[in-house]
């Protein structure tokens, strides 16, 4: 019996906190966080002896933190990679209505909240509300009475907790949101932050992150003033059940109901239990405020890929490069009632190059992004090869398409990386210094102090190397069709040139040559194009050849007089 009372007493100190002293039923146990248990009157040596080494097991291996650690480590690592690869394959137009300090918080702050939850508040209150309850049967065991005024007590704080994780919860997303945006405001201004420099705009800059802190702070504040007012209720319950315990213990020991011994047990016990309903409201506060933030990743993980994805699409077996827009109208979604590109029908020959022009905003880069299917036509539809775009494989689609963008960007990656970036075949670093030295960026490349090994980001070249590096990395790809929107703007009028005759075909056999589809504001560039499409205000105005519309004196004749005029 006495093997088996202080198996208990320390089994019950291990696992349910680092308890100084523990009464259990006239055994006492001077139990620490290595769980020592002292020889009673009713404990063997053998009893003592077995019921250390069985704390000392449980304390030294910490199985339960141990295994709460390694179910949140697995957990917040399949959280961040499930959410990371819900974001990577949602449509273009997800991204025009999010913001990316927004994501990365999600991604950040907000998974590492869940794994708070994981790995502390839940094994808290596990451990709590096991203690609580351990001791409340002991009360109600020594004292109904004095254990049901206790059980009050307890409940009354765990309706103020209730109150306060809630409002927690609801400050948590607050704090998110608010958060979410202030990372937006620095993340802007670091990336811009040439211009912020050469427009002295720092301390406007600095307001409007002061601004967002200033919010931040005022919730920060009222989530400390709720704060207060909660450690107060806890503060006056859990002396009160102290002062409840002393007057009726006492007048009940007076009318000798109850002996000293229970007593100082009782207040003992009654204050593990109000210490438990604080830790269980503590740790559920947290918990909520771990909901709060936790409730927009699990709803972006729980949305479903783009149906690009998800669709198995057709593989042609070969591609000749006809490509033709029919009956093409397009609004972009996060502006529904402006239709950007209407009816537009126009086609590319194989082998054939298209230039298309236009004012600023007349719909050209929308129809290269409705071609590389970044968006979907709202009605009619794009046909490759006589297949409509939309039933061929997205993957299959994309390979055996070239594009140079207005501003190419570059990843933070050695120069080889960057120019082999996409590539689905294998490449040698011959192969790539041969796409460099077609897109007259081997040069530069070779002066630079670690050649094709320099690490480069966004900002570490010019606007014209940079440009130079994604052409080579669309003549690698050898695409069968080539984009290039204002690919060549930055380059210098005599790389231009070479460049573009390049891109036009890399070798000079027949089954190599591509469709190119050129955008460009210099028109003194695409002269030479087969066909030259002019676009105003989202729809085709004319179509023909540099010289035939030029006879047709339109809109292109005046754009080009235009800049005949302005170069004079
Ligand atoms: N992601 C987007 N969301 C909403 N509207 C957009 C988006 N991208 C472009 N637009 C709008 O669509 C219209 C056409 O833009 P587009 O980029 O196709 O013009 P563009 O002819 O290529 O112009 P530029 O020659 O200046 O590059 C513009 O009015 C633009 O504001």
């Amino acid at each position: 019996m006495g093997y088996f009372r202080c198996f208990l007493c320390s089994y019950y100190c291990s696992c349910f906190g680092d308890f100084d002293t523990a009464f259990f039923d006239g055994v006492y146990i001077l139990g620490t966080g290595w769980g020592y248990c002292s020889f009673s009157s009713e404990c063997s040596f053998v009893d003592s002896l077995v019921c250390y080494f069985w704390n000392l097991q449980v304390k030294i291996f910490g199985i339960r933190g141990c295994c709460f650690g390694i179910a949140n480590m697995i957990l917040v690592k399949r959280m961040r990679e499930t959410l990371y690869s819900s974001l990577l394959l949602q449509d273009i137009s997800f991204f025009d209505n999010e913001t990316v300090g927004d994501l990365t918080s999600r991604l950040g702050a907000d998974c590492q909240q869940v794994s708070r939850v994981i790995g502390n508040d839940l094994n808290l209150i596990l451990r709590n509300v096991l203690q609580g309850g351990g001791s409340l049967i002991y009360l109600l065991i020594l004292s109904w009475p004095l254990g049901l005024c206790t059980l009050v007590i307890c409940s009354i704080l765990a309706a103020v907790m209730l109150r306060y994780g809630w409002y927690q919860k609801k400050a948590a997303r607050l704090i998110q949101e608010v958060t979410a945006s202030a990372n937006d405001v620095a993340q802007e201004t670091f990336s811009l932050i040439r211009t912020v420099r050469v427009y002295g705009t720092e301390e406007q800059e600095h307001g409007r992150y002061k601004w967002w802190l200033g919010k931040l702070a005022d919730i920060s504040l009222r989530q400390s003033a709720a704060y207060g007012f909660w450690n107060f209720s806890f503060n006056s319950l859990y002396h009160s059940t102290q002062v409840i315990a002393v007057l009726f213990g006492g007048m009940s020991i007076l009318a000798g109901h109850i002996t000293a011994e229970k007593l100082t047990k009782f207040i003992l016990y009654s204050e593990w239990l109000i210490y438990s309903t604080w830790w269980v409201g503590d740790n559920v506060s947290n918990l909520m405020q771990s909901v709060g933030a936790s409730e927009k990743v699990f709803n972006l993980m729980d949305l479903s890929p783009s149906t690009q994805f998800i669709a198995k699409g057709v593989k042609l077996q070969s591609i000749t490069g006809h490509i033709e827009f029919v009956n093409v109208s397009f609004h972009y979604p996060s502006r529904s009632t402006v239709s950007v590109v209407q009816h537009v029908n126009f086609v590319v020959h194989p082998s054939e190059v298209v230039a298309i022009v236009g004012l600023s905003g007349s719909g050209k880069s929308t129809l290269v992004n409705l071609l590389l299917r970044l968006y979907e036509p709202t009605s009619g539809q794009i046909l490759i090869d006589g297949v409509p775009l939309k039933d061929l494989d997205v993957k299959w689609w994309r390979e055996r398409v070239g594009f140079v963008g207005q501003e190419p960007k570059l990843f933070r990656m050695d120069i080889s990386s960057n120019i082999r970036y996409g590539c689905t075949r294998d490449v040698t670093q011959e192969d790539i210094e041969w796409a460099a030295k077609q897109a007259y960026a081997h040069d530069f490349i070779s002066a630079l102090p670690n050649g094709y090994e320099t690490l480069v980001d966004d900002d570490l070249l010019s606007g014209g190397q940079k440009q130079r590096i994604a052409i080579a990395r669309a003549i690698l790809r050898d695409p069968k069709i080539l984009i290039l929107d204002e690919a060549t703007s930055a380059l210098d009028a005599e790389s231009e040139h070479n460049v573009k005759g390049v891109l036009r075909s890399v070798r000079s056999d027949s089954a190599s040559r591509r469709s190119v589809i050129v955008i460009a504001h210099r028109l003194s560039t695409i002269q030479a194009a087969d066909r030259i499409v002019v676009m105003d205000r989202g729809q085709i105005v004319e179509n023909g050849s540099h010289r035939e519309l030029l006879l047709k004196d339109g809109l292109y004749a005046r754009l080009t007089r235009k800049q005949a005029d302005a170069m004079a």
